[in-house]
């Protein structure tokens, strides 16, 4: 079933949480809503589920208007952050439930009950815990029965409200990818509002990046990664490191650091966007760019190793981010205090006093850069 949110807006009191805004979610797509704390999604999602009036616009689904319809007859299954089970139900009981308060002409019969509840907790791989109580099970168990209790009623919509944000983040991870799958699976339209960019990144087909009560962007996850339309989806979707200068000549300058912009591109004043990744350090500055900077703190968990920088003679407002291979990391082993340059390999420029998209830079790769893998006396001469 797909959704369309037509001109919803909502306010409560005199504090408008959503302005205007209008979204399409296609049948059988899964979308993350994405956005800072208070940025509305969950209002959103509310909407959409019928817990919440709007105060003015539509929500169909498919070609239905069910914007006064109560949520009980919107068919819709939910999961929240906070399992809700019931504390005195079994885990099948509770998958039971809101099938066996289904008025009778609507009810299936007990034994399809049984043999529905079976299937779906197969489904979720929880069969052998059906007789436990909510009290003996982990938070990802839980949310696992959560999440068969919502779908015993073959809702064509699923809404899910934070619904990993309690668990720890190997568990959240296991479970958005099995919710995924459940989903490609059984072919039902999920909506689900988190912060973690990761996740919405990962599992979704569409992000809908909420700001203030406004979308900001919707897209695929790569279009909203390589092409952020605003600095605020920039910002959001991780670590970013900025560095401010003037135009000077083909520099971008500030103070003694500078960045030289790729030929035929002209400087203008502004901010340029670096991701970690879009870096590479070496141990002097080059024709491209002086960007001296300071090691402060070594990560090494995770597939590359994530370097803290801090400028040395320019100014930024976060520490710089810059992530290198673990084989890059062992030649060069670099201690905190050791010093070194950054190089740009691309990067987005956000121009001074335009809100409009960022400019897209990319240097040659075949500069006279040397890259850090190279130098094995880096750490030695980088002093
Ligand atoms: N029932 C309510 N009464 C008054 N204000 C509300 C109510 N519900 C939400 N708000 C306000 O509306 C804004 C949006 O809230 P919402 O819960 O939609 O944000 P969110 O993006 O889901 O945030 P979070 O990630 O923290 O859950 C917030 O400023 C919130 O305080």
């Amino acid at each position: 079933m797909s959704i369309h949110i037509r001109n919803v807006s909502k306010t409560f009191g005199d504090f408008q949480a959503l302005k205007p805004l209008d979204l399409t979610i296609q049948e059988g797509e899964m979308v993350g809503l994405l956005g800072p704390s208070g940025s509305g999604k969950t209002t959103l999602l509310r909407i959409i589920a019928g817990l919440e009036t709007c105060d003015s616009g539509q929500i169909l689904f498919s070609d239905k208007d069910v914007t006064r319809l109560h949520v009980r007859d919107r068919k819709v299954g939910f999961v929240f952050q906070h399992y809700a089970l019931f504390r005195h139900m079994t885990v099948a009981e509770n998958v039971a439930f809101g099938l066996d308060v289904l008025p009778r002409d609507q009810r299936p019969d007990k034994q399809e009950i049984r043999r529905r509840v079976q299937e779906l907790l197969e489904r979720v791989q929880l069969a052998h815990l059906a007789s436990r109580y909510p009290g003996q099970l982990s938070g990802g168990q839980k949310q696992r029965v959560a999440l068969a209790r919502a779908l015993a009623m073959q809702p064509r919509v699923l809404l899910l409200d934070e619904p990993f944000g309690a668990l720890d983040a190997r568990v959240r991870k296991e479970l958005r990818r099995w919710l995924r799958n459940l989903h490609d699976e059984l072919g039902f339209t999920s909506v689900f509002v988190t912060h973690d960019q990761e996740e919405a990144l990962e599992v979704s087909d569409r992000v809908v990046v909420m700001s203030q009560g406004q979308i900001e962007q919707q897209a695929t996850p790569q279009d909203l990664y390589h092409q952020p339309a605003s600095r605020f989806v920039y910002d959001f979707l991780g670590q970013v490191n900025v560095f401010h200068g003037e135009a000077n000549g083909q520099r971008l300058q500030q103070g003694d650091a500078w960045v030289a912009f790729p030929e035929a591109q002209s400087p203008q004043a502004g901010q340029l966007y670096l991701r970690s990744h879009e870096l590479q350090l070496q141990e002097l500055p080059s024709d491209q760019a002086n960007l001296p900077l300071e090691v402060k703190a070594i990560n090494l968990i995770g597939a590359e190793v994530r370097l803290e920088l801090e400028p040395i003679g320019w100014q930024s407002d976060e520490p710089w981010e810059v992530a290198i291979s673990h084989s890059q990391y062992n030649a060069w082993q670099p201690q905190r205090g050791d010093r070194c340059h950054a190089i740009p390999l691309a990067a987005q420029l956000f121009v001074s006093g335009q809100d409009s998209q960022p400019r897209p830079l990319q240097w040659s790769a075949s500069g006279k850069r040397q890259p850090i893998s190279e130098p094995l006396k880096l750490a030695a001469n980088c002093h």
